[in-house]
């Protein structure tokens, strides 16, 4: 049995996780915490008001679904105190995911953090990747609804970094030689250009486009309304995570 404790479990993702995790018969919840819904109860348990608290209970894997601003100390102090963890709040730079690594493998820790859990999103990664092997030049647009707080997109954040390892895009004209704003231009993400949307009306997209002379190439993908295909997934890594020592990124690992 896996004992999973769940950070943000009364938000869009973390409340249809909980029901998962209680319905599985291999996993067990045994914490949980939302800051306002501090000493209400989820089935037998009494969800906590800090990550410190949930963690005094005795668990193997802790989940994060909070937010940008609170997932890197909540997911160090896990790992400090043994669990192995799952990470599907966007908002990790490159540095943090740094400072997660050498702090899960110092507690010999897995930390599996996915950008986005979706087997859509995961299989646009894996074609994208493949493209970039032959088409030189791209540009990544990120969407989501009007409210999300962190940019660029865990997704986006995860495919630039994915992409990096197979080239740096090419540019005609140098990001900082542009004439104008180079801000028009959009972020900088491990030297793909991303430009981050963020409006009413969308729920959750990336899309990736290839350029060459006389052609061109869109890879796209659409998160709905639901949670549905981000639970699946985060529940492969619960059961997984433990063949793991140090930060993991990205689904590749677990298809
Ligand atoms: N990797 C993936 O596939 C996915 C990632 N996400 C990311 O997960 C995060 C959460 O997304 P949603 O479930 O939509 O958020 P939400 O706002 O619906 O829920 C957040 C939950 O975290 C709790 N919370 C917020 N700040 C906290 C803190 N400082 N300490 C403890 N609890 C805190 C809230 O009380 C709530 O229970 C976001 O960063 C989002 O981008 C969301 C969906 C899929
Ligand atoms: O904020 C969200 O909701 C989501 N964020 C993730 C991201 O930042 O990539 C992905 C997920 O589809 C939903």
């Amino acid at each position: 049995m896996i004992r999973v404790c769940i950070a943000g479990v009364t938000g869009w993702v973390g409340q249809p996780l909980a029901a998962a995790v209680e319905a599985a018969e291999d996993l067990e919840l045994v914490a949980a915490v939302a800051r306002r819904a501090r000493g209400e109860s989820l089935g037998r348990l009494t969800i906590s008001g800090s990550v410190e608290d949930a963690l005094a209970v005795p668990s193997d894997v802790f989940v994060d679904y909070t937010s940008a601003v609170a997932v890197k100390d909540n997911v160090l102090a896990a790992v400090r105190t043994g669990r192995h963890a799952v990470v599907g709040s966007s908002g990790l730079t490159d540095d943090d995911l740094r400072e997660l690594d050498e702090a899960a493998r110092s507690a010999k820790v897995g930390v599996l953090a996915v950008g986005n859990f979706a087997i859509t999103a995961a299989l646009l990664q894996r074609f994208a990747i493949e493209a970039a092997r032959h088409l030189p030049s791209w540009e990544i647009l990120d969407s989501a609804y009007a409210g999300k707080m962190d940019a660029p997109s865990g997704t986006a954040r995860e495919l630039a970094w994915r992409l990096s390892e197979v080239r740096a895009p090419e540019v005609e004209v140098p990001v900082e030689k542009t004439v104008g704003d180079v801000a028009a231009r959009g972020a900088t993400v491990n030297q793909s250009r991303i430009h981050s949307m963020r409006l009413p009306g969308y729920t959750i997209g990336l899309e990736i486009r290839f350029g060459q002379q006389d052609e061109r190439l869109t890879l796209s993908y659409d998160g709905g309304p639901g949670a549905t295909p981000y639970v699946a997934g985060t529940l492969l890594a619960i059961r997984r995570v433990h063949e793991f020592v140090g930060v993991v990124r990205g689904m590749d690992r677990l298809l």
